[in-house]
């Protein structure tokens, strides 16, 4: 193996599993990690043989099924827990038991109850016991982020003499700092007469939310294992995460000059298939795997990519599985962003006044609702070019009034020829309390013949779209409204409606004038 090769430990389905609530069946780890191969990780700790009948079994399926990667399994430094690792990893191809005990003094004095030499003592056995199932054994100093480093150097020269081939510093309780982990990892190497022999491993924890920061760290100054898990599924804050560990070494190659085997574009895949196995959601903003990770909002930022990527993309949303970076159109997108995304749905304005007034509407619209989709610019722009037309109607203002127990009751004001009406009415509901009202100010005796509403997109902030279709005299007109408030919709397409009938521009049936 190259010297600048770091080896990706994936622990998802061991200290990941071990987040509260993240229990995984033996399919579903047999599933993730079949996706774990297929990203070309290295090694695979597919869980502690010796916790349960059920971790055996799925170490067993595990180490029976996947080929491409070492399987391991996890044993404090007992004969019986080791033993039990090796019986289940029989079937691997490649096969790893991770031995390890606490080197702490607080870990030693109060949970092991030992003394330093003893520990000595049992890690030298149990890593000579390991020898005698596999050849690669993993040593780990529990609670190394706060063990003394004197003592660190003791067992760990014992370790590698006693057969171990990857020593693991972990950080147990996420306490350690960057600049103070990496010069641990720096000082364990220089001091260890024997460190030449194995290759040094990190497995940090994010309690103080350093855990990728501190194995980039110690990656810096030597480590070559980094131990992870998929969307930093861990023990309480969880450990670093696997994506920014990889994405971070694939991006700032200039500086750290070492190299992964992970084939990238599988990890949001993964993440997805981890986050839909445990139930555990990822947060938008999370690094590479959230939702928002290429998603550019903010006009500034928008017009930057449409004009040269890189100016605010530091990776390739491909590179990491995405099927592209995206443009989410919202209050603080500008012109450029809005024009593009119009062009893309094969809409044109034939001037930029006409431009300017939709991307005002589209402003209006952004203030009331988070995200603006295709459909929402769909219903704005046919708003925008019903604009073209004449408007004998116009809406004022609306209020609409419904009870439990009590007749709806709306007021609307509205310009009808320049001049301003209002007219109360009530109805069987707040809709059609509103329509009888316009109908009492525009006496157009036009017949009602449909009222659909259609939500534009998901959620209950969507614009509902409303289509009001009228007859007078044989002609039929469709008009429409969008508004978030379905209301509001309503009273616009109604009143679009009644602009179309007394509009000369719409005389023929509505399918021949394309409205
Ligand atoms: C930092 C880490 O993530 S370490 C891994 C943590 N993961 C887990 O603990 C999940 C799986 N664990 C389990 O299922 C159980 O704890 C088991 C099966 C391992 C052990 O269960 P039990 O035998 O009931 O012991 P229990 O969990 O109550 O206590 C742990 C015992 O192991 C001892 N122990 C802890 N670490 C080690 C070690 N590395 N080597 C040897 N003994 C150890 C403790 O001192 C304690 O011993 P004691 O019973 O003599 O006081
Ligand atoms: C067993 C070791 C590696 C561990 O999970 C930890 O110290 O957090």
């Amino acid at each position: 193996m190259s010297e600048n090769q770091v080896i990706i430990f994936d622990t998802t389905l061991r200290d990941g599993e071990q987040s509260p609530g993240a229990s995984m069946t033996r399919e579903e780890k047999l599933r993730i990690a079949r996706a774990l191969e297929k990203m070309r990780v290295d090694v695979i700790e597919a869980g502690f043989a010796m916790a349960s009948p059920g971790d055996f079994e799925s170490v067993k399926s595990i180490a029976g099924h996947i080929k491409d990667s070492v399987i391991c399994s996890l044993a404090r430094a007992l004969d019986a827990d080791i033993d039990r690792a090796a019986e289940a990893l029989k079937p691997a191809n490649s096969a790893r038991i991770h031995t390890f005990i606490a080197t702490s003094p607080i870990h030693m004095q109060y949970k092991l109850r030992m003394t330093p030499e003893q520990v000595i003592d049992q890690a030298v056995h149990a890593v000579k016991r390991v020898r005698n199932h596999v050849e690669d054994v993993e040593f780990s100093c529990e609670d190394a982020g706060r063990s003394e480093l004197d003592f660190l150097c003791r067992i760990i020269e014992a370790a590698i003499n006693a057969g171990a081939k990857t020593i693991n510093i972990p950080d147990t309780v996420g306490y350690a700092i960057p600049h103070q982990f990496s010069e641990t990892i720096s000082q364990l190497l220089n001091r260890i007469p024997n460190a030449d022999k194995a290759v040094f491993s990190v497995h940090c924890h994010n309690d103080l939310g350093l855990a990728v920061a501190n194995s980039i760290a110690a990656v810096a100054n030597g480590a070559r294992q980094v131990e992870c898990t998929i969307n930093g599924l861990g023990e309480r804050a969880g450990n670093a995460s696997l994506e920014e560990i990889v994405m971070a070494i694939k991006t700032r190659h200039d500086l750290l000059n070492v190299d992964t085997k992970v084939d990238t574009t599988q990890i949001v895949p993964t993440s997805r298939l981890v986050s839909s196995i445990t139930g555990f959601s990822v947060q938008p903003n999370k690094a590479i795997v959230g939702a928002n990770a290429f998603a550019h909002e903010a006009g500034i930022h928008q017009d930057g990519v449409l004009k040269h990527r890189e100016t605010y993309e530091i990776m390739r949303a491909e590179d990491v599985g995405w099927n592209a970076n995206k443009m989410v159109l919202g209050k603080h997108s500008g012109r450029n962003a809005f024009r593009a995304r119009l062009v893309e749905l094969g809409i044109e304005f034939e001037s930029d006044a006409e431009l300017a007034v939709a991307f005002g509407k589209f402003k209006e619209l952004a203030d009331k609702k988070h995200e603006i989709y295709d459909e929402d610019l769909q219903a704005l722009v046919s708003d925008t070019q019903h604009s073209e037309l004449v408007e004998n109607y116009r809406l004022v203002s609306l209020e609409a009034y419904s009870k439990t127990g009590e007749t709806p009751i709306a007021h609307v004001t509205l310009e009808i020829d320049g001049s301003e009406q209002t007219a109360s009415e009530q109805g069987d509901g707040p809709v059609d309390a509103i329509f009888k009202a316009i109908e009492k100010m525009a006496c157009s005796n036009a017949n009602l013949q449909l009222y659909s509403v259609n939500a534009i997109t998901g959620g209950t902030d969507s614009q509902g779209e409303v289509t009001v279709r009228l007859e007078r005299d044989g002609r039929i007109v469709n008009g429409s409204g969008a508004d978030t408030d379905i209301v509001i919709a309503s009273a616009k397409a109604y009143i679009n409606a009644l602009n179309l009938i007394t509009s000369d521009a719409y005389r023929a049936h509505p399918q021949a004038a394309d409205v």
